[in-house]
């Protein structure tokens, strides 16, 4: 097994994540009016199940996100996934082949849970190859360059195509505008306009961010964690209470019936 996959699978196995990668109050978007997710604290549900699974500390399944990073080359995909994971930034440009993935394990109100971030390649050669990693993704993040307008302007395509090949059913979208560094706050408030407008057209939640001071990097991951967390808990905790009220009503109707047991397969 490659050394890369053994490190993930070691990370994920560990009794506790780091303390930056522990998230106990729900992290808020980069502004209420950029997001179509208004969330801003954890579902009743959540707290109820993670109390649960803490009380009762047994063997639970591998909580595991899948969030594909997309969008056209040298946009910063890349370095996005390297200044979150590895804690580094390189200015120089290596051209990612196919696609690379990280585990980053996170404990969320104190439960285990891991985000497989899969960073793609944007050149068009690699499309086909990437395109065959996308599928059944929870999170896409479409990158932009903040200096490249044209790059704003291909996230829908990148979109559109991320839809069709991952056959997810309603994954949450980020638009990520890539580095914030260089530009002055007066250019790029214009440029934030347009891409909010792009955001507002994708239903995608927008982030600036800077791989190179790391601006908005881990709030941005943060975020994804939580908002994906709540959404498995919650389903897990209804879907428990389905299957407890399945139950009681089997149980009734075999009452009624007259049958209590089940009866021995012939
Ligand atoms: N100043 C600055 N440069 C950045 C930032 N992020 C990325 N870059 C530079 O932009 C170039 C491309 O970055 P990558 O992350 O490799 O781009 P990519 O989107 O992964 O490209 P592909 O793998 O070809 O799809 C590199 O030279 C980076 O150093 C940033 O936040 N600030
Ligand atoms: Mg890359």
């Amino acid at each position: 097994m490659p050394q890369a996959q053994r490190s993930s699978i070691f990370k994920m196995l560990k009794d506790q994540a780091p303390e930056d990668r522990q998230i106990n109050i729900f992290p808020g978007p980069y502004k209420p009016d950029c997001t179509p997710y208004q969330k801003f604290d954890f579902s009743e549900s959540t707290y109820k199940k993670c109390l649960e699974e803490q009380e009762t500390a047994g063997v639970t399944w591998l909580k595991l996100c899948k969030v594909i990073v997309i969008g056209d080359t040298c946009v910063g995909k890349t370095c996005i996934v390297n200044r979150f994971c590895r804690r580094i930034f390189d200015a120089n440009y290596k051209s990612t082949i196919g696609v690379d993935f990280e585990v980053e394990r996170f404990d969320v109100l104190n439960v285990a849970y891991n985000l497989q971030i899969w960073d793609t390649a944007g050149q068009e050669r690699f499309k086909s190859i990437a395109q065959s990693y996308y599928r059944a993704a929870h999170v896409i993040i479409v990158v932009f360059d903040l200096t490249s307008l044209q790059s704003l302007h291909h996230c829908q395509t990148w979109l559109r195509e991320a839809l069709t090949a991952s056959h997810s059913m309603c994954p949450f979208i980020f638009l990520v505008g890539s580095k914030r560094d260089l530009l002055k706050k007066y250019a790029y408030r214009n440029v934030e306009i347009n891409a909010i407008k792009v955001a507002e057209k994708l239903n995608a939640e927008y982030w600036p961010v800077s791989s190179k001071t790391g601006k908005n990097v881990n709030n941005l991951f943060y975020r994804i964690a939580a908002l994906t967390f709540d959404n498995f808990m919650r389903n897990e905790h209804e879907l428990r209470k389905a299957s407890i009220e399945i139950g009681r009503n089997l149980i009734k109707f075999n009452k009624k019936s007259g049958e209590h047991r089940p009866k021995k397969c012939l």
